[in-house]
C-alpha cells in the first residue's frame, strides 16, 4: 500500500457556546484536514487544530509545512514501513507538531486499513470505552456553576473548569462551583498558564484550605517557566498537571526527571501525532506517572486518533477529550461514538471513518 496523493482541505464547525480559557476565545473550529490517497483506493484521514496561541501553528503554517515540506518526503512511501515515515515527518522540519499530528493519524488510519484491524488493538488494545471531563469555561462564576450542573444533568462525572484570569475570581469561581454541585463531581482546574508561580501556590492553598477538594490543576503557570513550576509542584498538596509545559518526549524526561509536575497532559497536536504520543506514554510507564490525554479544540476526526490511543495504553488514566461534544455539528461519519461522557470504539478498520461532510479542499 503506498501513498499516492496528500491533500490539505479546511472544516468550519460551529461551537454549542463560546469557549473560553486564559489564552482564548474560540466561536468555531477551523481546522485542517488532511487526507492521505494509496495506489490501493485506500484513504486516511487526519486533522491538525488551529491554535496559534499554544503551538504557534496557523491556517496558513499547517498548510504550507505539508504541502511543501512533509508530503515531498512521503509521495511513494510504503505505509507498511510506519518507522521510516515517521522518521521522515519527523526529519522534515523543526516544530509545527499540528501538521505533523494530521499527517501522521492519517498514516496510522491507513496501517489499520492495511492490516485489517483497528487502530486502538494495533496500540495495545487496553480498553474500547472511554469515559471523558466536559470543559467549563472561564466566565462568571454564576454562569460557570450554571454549566456545572447542566454537565452534572447530562452525566458528567468529572468537569474540568478553565480559571488563570485572575486568581481572587478564580477562588470564587472555584467556591461557587462546588457549592452548586455539591460533592457529586470531581472537579480539575486549568489555568492555562494564566497564575504566576506564587498567585498559583497561594490560591490552591486556599482552596485546600476551604475543602474544595480540587483532583488536580492543570498548568498553572507560563509554558517556558520550569522553575515556576516545580516551586507550584513542591508548595502545593494538589496534583501538578504539566500541559503547554510539554511538547516533545525530551520536554516529558526534562518535567520528569526535575519532579516539576506530578502529571503530564499528552496531546497529539503537540507531540507530532500517535508515535511520539506512544514516547511519552512509555517513559511515563518506566516513571510510574499517569497521563492525562487531552486534546484542542478539534473534530472527531483528530479526536478519533487521541481516543485510539487512549484505547490502547494503560498509562493513560485521565481523559479530557470533549471537544466533539462542545461542538453544534459533527460533520464525521464512523470513527470515535460519542455518547456524552462515554465513548466507545468499535472494531473498524482504521479509525473507521465512513464520510466526512464538509471539508473544503483548495
Ligand atoms: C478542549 C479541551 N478540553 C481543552 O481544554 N484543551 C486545551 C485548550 C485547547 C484550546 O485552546 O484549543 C487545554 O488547555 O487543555
Ligand atoms: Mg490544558
Amino acid at each position: 500500500m503506498k501513498i499516492r496523493d496528500i491533500q490539505v482541505g479546511e472544516i468550519k464547525i460551529p461551537l454549542k457556546k463560546p469557549f473560553r480559557t486564559a489564552l482564548r476565545e474560540v466561536y468555531t473550529i477551523e481546522n485542517a484536514i488532511v487526507r492521505i490517497e494509496t495506489d490501493t483506493g485506500n484513504v486516511g484521514y487526519g486533522e491538525a487544530a488551529i491554535t496559534p496561541v499554544i503551538t504557534g501553528d496557523t491556517m496558513g503554517s499547517i498548510k504550507w509545512a505539508i504541502m511543501e515540506h512533509i508530503r515531498p518526503s512521503l509521495i511513494g512511501m510504503d505505509i507498511e514501513n510506519i518507522e521510516e515515515i515517521m522518521n521522515r515527518i519527523d526529519n522534515s522540519l523543526v516544530n509545527n507538531s499540528s501538521p505533523k499530528a494530521a499527517v501522521d493519524m492519517a498514516i496510522y488510519d491507513l496501517y489499520g486499513q492495511l492490516y485489517n484491524t483497528t487502530v486502538y488493538k494495533l496500540l495495545g488494545g487496553y480498553r474500547n470505552k472511554i469515559t471523558t471531563d466536559i470543559t467549563v469555561s472561564v466566565n462568571d462564576p454564576e454562569e460557570m456553576a450554571q454549566d456545572s450542573i447542566d454537565a452534572l444533568e447530562r452525566g458528567y462525572k468529572t468537569i474540568k473548569v478553565k480559571v488563570g484570569k485572575d486568581w481572587k475570581v478564580d477562588l470564587l469561581r472555584l467556591e461557587t462551583i462546588r457549592k452548586a454541585v455539591g460533592n457529586k463531581v470531581n472537579i480539575r482546574i486549568d489555568a492555562n498558564q494564566g497564575w504566576t508561580p506564587k498567585e498559583a501556590v497561594r490560591v490552591m492553598r486556599m482552596m485546600e484550605d476551604k475543602g474544595l477538594d480540587i483532583e488536580l490543576v492543570e498548568q498553572p503557570v507560563k509554558a517556558y517557566d520550569i522553575e515556576g513550576l516545580k516551586y507550584v509542584t513542591d508548595n502545593i498538596d494538589t496534583p501538578v498537571m504539566a500541559d503547554e509545559s510539554v511538547f516533545s518526549p525530551q520536554d516529558a524526561v526534562n518535567i520528569i526527571i526535575n519532579r516539576a509536575a506530578d502529571l503530564v497532559n499528552i496531546k497529539l497536536m503537540k507531540t507530532g501525532g500517535i508515535h511520539n504520543a506512544i514516547k511519552i506514554c512509555n517513559l511515563a510507564e518506566i516513571y510510574e506517572m499517569e497521563c492525562m490525554l487531552g486534546c484542542m479544540m478539534e473534530s472527531k476526526i483528530g479526536l478519533t486518533a487521541a481516543c485510539h490511543l487512549a484505547g490502547g495504553k494503560s498509562i493513560i488514566t485521565k481523559f479530557d477529550l470533549d471537544a466533539p461534544n462542545l461542538c453544534a455539528e459533527d460533520p464525521v461519519d464512523g470513527g470515535a461514538i460519542y455518547k456524552e461522557s462515554l465513548i466507545v470504539l468499535e472494531d473498524d478498520l482504521g479509525f473507521g471513518f465512513r464520510k466526512i461532510g464538509n471539508i473544503i479542499y483548495d
